[in-house]
């Protein structure tokens, strides 16, 4: 495994996956759409690994619960669908407080209650690490799903969300300086994703769209290279304000607050590209055009050189 990077892996597994009679999105974006017999839905899932994703000193029930709900939430969003309803398959070991599972609980009626998205069941086991798996479900109200793959020459990039936060927050954690920005840390702990972006970008004809989980270079890098176009991003030198934010945290630990914004994951902004001159939908802010070209990603036209985003293998 430590020869391959995540995108080397799936090109391993889906060959063998059968596609089914109702599959309307295979595997390979945000989330899959499935016919049912009165309509259809998106459907996606993703999981927590206690020391992977978090630490049971930092994080309590409560914010994982949050956390494993928006990093689902965010993908159903990704597709330009309303989120229904969330199923939480939990692994906990013997040593775990039962209050910390009632936590987690709380965490996911705290974050999945006002959208009026349903937890609609689940699984236990017991095992060696905390691991959280959900599954969620997407309405796409009539709407054609943004898969990544739409983006054409001349279109807009745009983002919506923060930027660099979590990955800042995280390191704070990891150097035991969360008192330099507790603000950041709270952002790493239980970020925030700008939900209810996905369907507004999908209801203005947005062509390609992912949330940013691994960083916005490389799931930019993700859409070019679904689209068979390449991305062109700003360079971090545009974000003065998030770059700012971050600036105390990146003098403390001696990082860089720009690679943070371009390559930090866990922030579960969207990334979404629109025809030229479409009027975006409020809290969008243009990050890139789209161009003809090798497909995938570059900043400032040229090939990124800073750190790579997050994978798990490579
Ligand atoms: N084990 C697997 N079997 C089948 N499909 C998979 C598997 N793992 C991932 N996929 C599919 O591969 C695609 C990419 O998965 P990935 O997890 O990178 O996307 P994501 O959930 O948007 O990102 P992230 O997990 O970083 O938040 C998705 O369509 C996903 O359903
Ligand atoms: C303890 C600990 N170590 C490392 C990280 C960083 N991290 C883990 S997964 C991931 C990307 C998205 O994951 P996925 O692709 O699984 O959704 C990142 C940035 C963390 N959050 N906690
Ligand atoms: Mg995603
Ligand atoms: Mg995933
Ligand atoms: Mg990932």
């Amino acid at each position: 495994m430590r020869d391959l990077d995540e995108d080397a892996l799936l090109a391993r597994i889906f060959p063998h996956l059968p596609r089914g009679a109702s599959t309307l999105v295979p595997p390979g974006d945000d989330a899959a759409v499935v016919a049912a017999p009165d309509g259809r839905f998106a459907v996606t899932t993703d999981v927590l690994v206690e020391d992977r994703h978090f630490r049971r000193r930092w994080s309590g029930g409560f914010d994982v619960g949050v956390r494993a709900a928006v990093q689902n939430l965010a993908d159903v969003a990704a597709m330009g669908a309303r989120p229904t309803s969330l199923v939480v398959s939990l692994v906990v070991p013997g040593d775990l407080p039962a209050q910390w599972v009632e936590d987690l609980a709380r965490g996911f009626g705290a974050m999945c209650a006002p959208l009026e998205v349903g937890v609609v069941g689940g699984d236990l086991s017991g095992g060696p690490v905390v691991v959280v798996a959900v599954t969620a479900h997407g309405d796409l109200e009539g709407r054609e799903p943004v898969l990544r793959g739409g983006a054409r020459d001349g279109d807009v990039v745009a983002h919506a969300g923060v930027r660099g936060r979590s990955a800042a927050g995280w390191a704070l954690l990891e150097e035991g300086r969360a008192d330099v920005a507790p603000d950041l840390v709270a952002g790493y702990l239980r970020p925030s994703s700008p939900l209810a972006l996905g369907p507004a970008a999908a209801r203005v004809g947005a062509t390609a769209m992912i949330d940013v989980s691994d960083g916005l270079v490389r799931d930019a890098g993700r859409i070019g290279r679904a689209s068979g176009v390449v991305l062109d991003l700003v360079g971090p030198s545009a974000y003065g304000a998030d770059v700012a934010a971050l600036a105390a945290a990146a003098t403390a630990l001696g990082r860089d607050a720009g690679d943070w914004v371009m390559t930090g994951g866990e922030d579960h902004g969207l990334l979404a590209t629109f025809p030229q001159g479409r009027a975006l939908p409020e809290g969008f802010r243009v990050v890139g055009r789209v161009r003809a070209g090798e497909p995938g990603v570059v900043v400032e036209g040229r090939a990124w050189t800073g750190s790579a985003g997050w994978d798990h293998f490579g």
